[in-house]
């Protein structure tokens, strides 16, 4: 059994995610800093130290050199995003920026472990081929139906290679976990793979966390920095929601895919790097080089191979898989075995559309398994929103252009009671995202884009196509 070790001072993270390994079946030691680590641990003993970055004390990084042989997975927060680097550079084999899901964190311990075995036995592991997590995409990801096995195929085929490839598909379709396995699949999983959502970064900071910045190319650069391109020197780079590069970004993004090179802000230099690009978005992006929004030579660049990954409702045959999955795992998380739905539940599911796609499922499936009176889920307890699904399942060809389209309200909205924050925060988007860029509605909502981001993420509320 792998040995892991977590530092963490924060005790509800630190217990959660040690619920989390242990019922996926790791054991697991805590320490809250890195002084109480080394004090009570032979740290060469675990196979894993998982690390906040920032704790009271030593940070987490300094764990790289107490124990030189055990790989390290640094967390950050988003601010800390630029240590992040830092830290890949001191060593970390890899960084999960939170606030992360179960599965992702779940996929980066089994890749890092994977590697680390296949490491100190070369050869074994692909002789006796029983490298289990990251040798194949139905290891990472579920799907059963052919369109999601055609997605496998292409992974496979595609993963060795060193092909840009552009992932489409819908908010909350698995684009991510797509992207991890063809990093992982790939002869680069020994290196990192560093995911940036472009969404989530202030617009006025993506260019210098992307390419880095010397010191003094702008107001409070105190010191020169490394961009995310090129802690990702040798690994792969997963740019999610490319659509919303600006331009300025782009430009400097089509130098690395032509020249494998990047230039710093504010610096003369450039610098070669080998980078593996994979880009997601749920845009069409083809159409934004109509209208000037994407630069076109920038999407033949990354439009090498595309892999489309299905909305939800195009694989029903799916639902009852998933959720199966994503119940067995709320059984683990909750001690409770036993968990179920009912066969009216399960037909709930199946007539849903998922605007939300695997997320909502998820989402779902969590919330019912909580709010279930013992083990049995009830279709009330899944809160479908059938209104929001159907309006959602509007072919996109028709909806495009169509900025007057204002989805039904949502059940809180009938009712006539008082709007909370969310409810507000909810019908506010739905409402203006049709003819608003992400920057405009968190500017009129008064937080940053990246709030609006993980809101939309927390609420299930997905963006539509364009
Ligand atoms: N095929 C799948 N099997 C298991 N879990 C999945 C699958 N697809 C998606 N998920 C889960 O659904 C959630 C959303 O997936 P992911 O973040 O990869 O979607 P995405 O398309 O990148 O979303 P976004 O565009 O909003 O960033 C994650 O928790 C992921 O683990």
């Amino acid at each position: 059994m792998h040995r892991i070790l977590i530092v963490e001072d924060e005790e509800i993270i630190r217990a959660a995610l040690r619920k989390l390994l242990q019922h996926n079946g790791y054991e697991v030691a805590v320490a809250d800093s890195v002084e109480g680590a080394t004090g009570e641990y032979d740290l060469d003993a675990f196979d894993l130290i998982i690390s906040d970055l920032r704790l009271p004390g030593e940070a987490g990084t300094s764990l790289i050199g107490h124990a030189p042989g055990v790989p390290v997975l640094i967390m950050t927060s988003y601010a800390s995003l630029r240590s992040a680097v830092d830290s890949m550079k001191k060593g970390a084999v890899e960084y999960i920026a939170k606030p992360f899901d179960h599965d992702e964190m779940l996929s980066a311990v089994a890749g890092i472990l994977a590697e680390n075995t296949r490491a100190a036995t070369p050869g074994e592991q692909e002789a006796s081929g029983t490298d289990s997590s990251g040798s194949d995409p139905a290891d990472i990801m579920y799907g059963q139906c052919a369109a999601m096995q055609r997605v496998f195929t292409l992974i496979r085929k595609v993963a060795p290679t060193e092909t840009t490839v552009l992932i489409q598909g819908e908010s909350g379709t698995g684009k991510e976990l797509a992207a991890r396995a063809l990093h992982l699949l790939s002869p680069r999983a020994s290196h990192p793979l560093i995911s940036v959502n472009c969404a989530a970064i202030p617009e006025s900071l993506i260019e210098s966390e992307l390419f880095g910045h010397e010191k003094g190319a702008f107001t409070g650069a105190v010191s020169a920095r490394t961009g995310l391109v090129e802690a990702a020197d040798g690994g792969s780079l997963f740019l999610d929601e490319i659509g919303e590069l600006p331009p300025e970004a782009q430009a400097r993004l089509l130098r690395v895919l032509q020249e494998g090179e990047i230039r710093k802000v504010g610096s003369t230099q450039s610098r070669q790097v080998s980078v593996r690009m994979i880009a997601a978005t749920h845009r069409n992006l083809k159409a934004m080089t109509r209208t000037g929004e994407f630069r076109e030579d920038l999407y033949y660049r990354l439009n090498v191979m595309q892999i489309r990954i299905p909305p939800l409702r195009e694989r029903q045959g799916d639902v009852l898989g998933l959720s199966k999955r994503f119940l067995a795992r709320q059984a683990d998380r909750m001690g409770k075995p036993g968990l179920s739905l009912t066969p009216e539940a399960m037909k709930a599911m199946e007539r849903h559309r998922w605007p939300g796609n695997v997320r909502e499922l998820e989402n779902a499936i969590e919330r019912a398994s909580i709010l279930a009176d013992g083990d049995v889920i009830a279709p009330d307890q899944l809160d479908l929103d059938i209104e929001t699904g159907d309006d959602y399942n509007i072919p996109s060809s028709l909806v495009e252009g169509d900025n007057e389209q204002t989805p039904p309200p949502s059940r809180e909205a009938d009712s006539g009671s008082d709007l909370s924050l969310e409810d507000y925060f909810q019908h506010f988007v739905l409402e203006n995202q049709d003819r608003m860029s992400e920057t405009e509605l968190a500017q009129k909502l008064g937080i940053s884009r990246k709030s609006l981001w993980e809101r939309r993420q927390r609420l299930g509320i997905p963006r539509k196509k364009s």
